[in-house]
């Protein structure tokens, strides 16, 4: 085991904060899930994320966009404190959800369940498609079998999933196809009911048609569930996401609709990016 040292990130505008000895009130605009400000990670020496500062409205879609090693995965994992996991990381600024502050006032575990995350593969845990679903609401204390039925039927079928399981739901969830078992991993974080849902790549190892799916299912949980989402893929990013940030080298370039981003960036090297030119 080793010992994160994760240095307690110092606040910049704690929204704990006392003003005359009141509470200070959030300073994130309404309509805000999530917000990072002023965020610098490192990772030993390696200084990966400088100063990157972003709003993720609720209930919306948001991609992360940029080059290869550009931080993207990075800040993915400190809005759910992902990041601690990994030896020597540091970080510092403001991550807050719903204005409270992620690293200070919320305990790492409630953090990993209010915002679920998905990774580039699939991967099932080696049990049943229902043990597979029920492993959030167990782990969390649920044990009524009835609420856990409920439970993994409702994640199931919000992961566009139930109708190709319902009937093998104690068949091992490796005998899924690589398309099912990632909706499988989508219906295990909904399961926990998180309210933000984070995705890293979650389509690039599948094939055209399952692709279509998780797009699919991603733009039917936008209104339900704030997320944000890494991808490679322009096309994508075009299609289901309502707001996009371009990285470059641990610095976010440019963020805003993206449409506008897409159509008319102000910055030279987001309009390279979006177009092609690089990366
Ligand atoms: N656990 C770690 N320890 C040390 N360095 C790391 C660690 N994780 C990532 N890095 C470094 O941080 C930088 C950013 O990596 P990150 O995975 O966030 O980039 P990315 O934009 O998501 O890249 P990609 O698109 O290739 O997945 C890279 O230089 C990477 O080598």
């Amino acid at each position: 085991m080793f010992e994160p040292t994760l240095a307690r990130p110092e606040a910049v505008a704690a929204p704990s904060a006392l003003v005359d000895g009141e509470p200070a009130a959030p300073r994130v605009a309404a309509g805000t899930k999530m917000d990072v400000s002023h965020l610098d990670l490192s990772y030993g020496r390696t200084h990966v994320l400088r100063d990157v500062s972003l709003s993720f409205p609720e209930k919306e879609v948001c991609a992360l966009i940029g080059p290869s090693g550009c931080g993207k995965s990075t800040l993915l994992k400190t809005l759910n404190r992902m990041n601690e996991l990994a030896p020597g990381c540091s970080v510092s600024g403001l991550v807050t959800l719903d204005g409270t502050d992620i690293y200070r006032d919320l305990d790492a575990q409630e953090v990993r369940r209010r915002v679920g995350m998905v990774f580039q593969q699939p991967n099932p845990f080696p049990m049943s498609i229902f043990d597979n679903v029920a492993y959030g609401p167990r782990t969390h204390g649920v044990r009524d079998r009835d609420e856990l039925e409920g439970r993994v039927e409702q994640a199931l079928r919000d992961a566009a999933l139930w109708d190709e399981v319902k009937d093998r739901l104690k068949r091992s969830a490796l005998g899924l196809s690589g398309g099912q078992q990632q909706r499988l991993c989508i219906a295990r974080a909904l399961a926990a009911q998180p309210e933000v849902l984070l995705l890293d790549e979650s389509t690039s190892a599948l094939d055209p048609i399952s692709c279509a799916k998780i797009e699919e299912l991603v733009i039917s949980l936008k209104g339900s569930y704030t997320v944000v989402m890494v991808t490679h893929n322009m096309l994508q990013a075009l299609r289901i996401s309502d707001t996009c940030a371009f990285f470059l080298m641990g610095e976010m370039v440019e963020a805003g609709p993206t449409e506008t981003l897409f159509t008319s960036p102000t910055d030279p090297r987001c309009a390279d990016y979006v177009a092609g030119r690089f990366g």
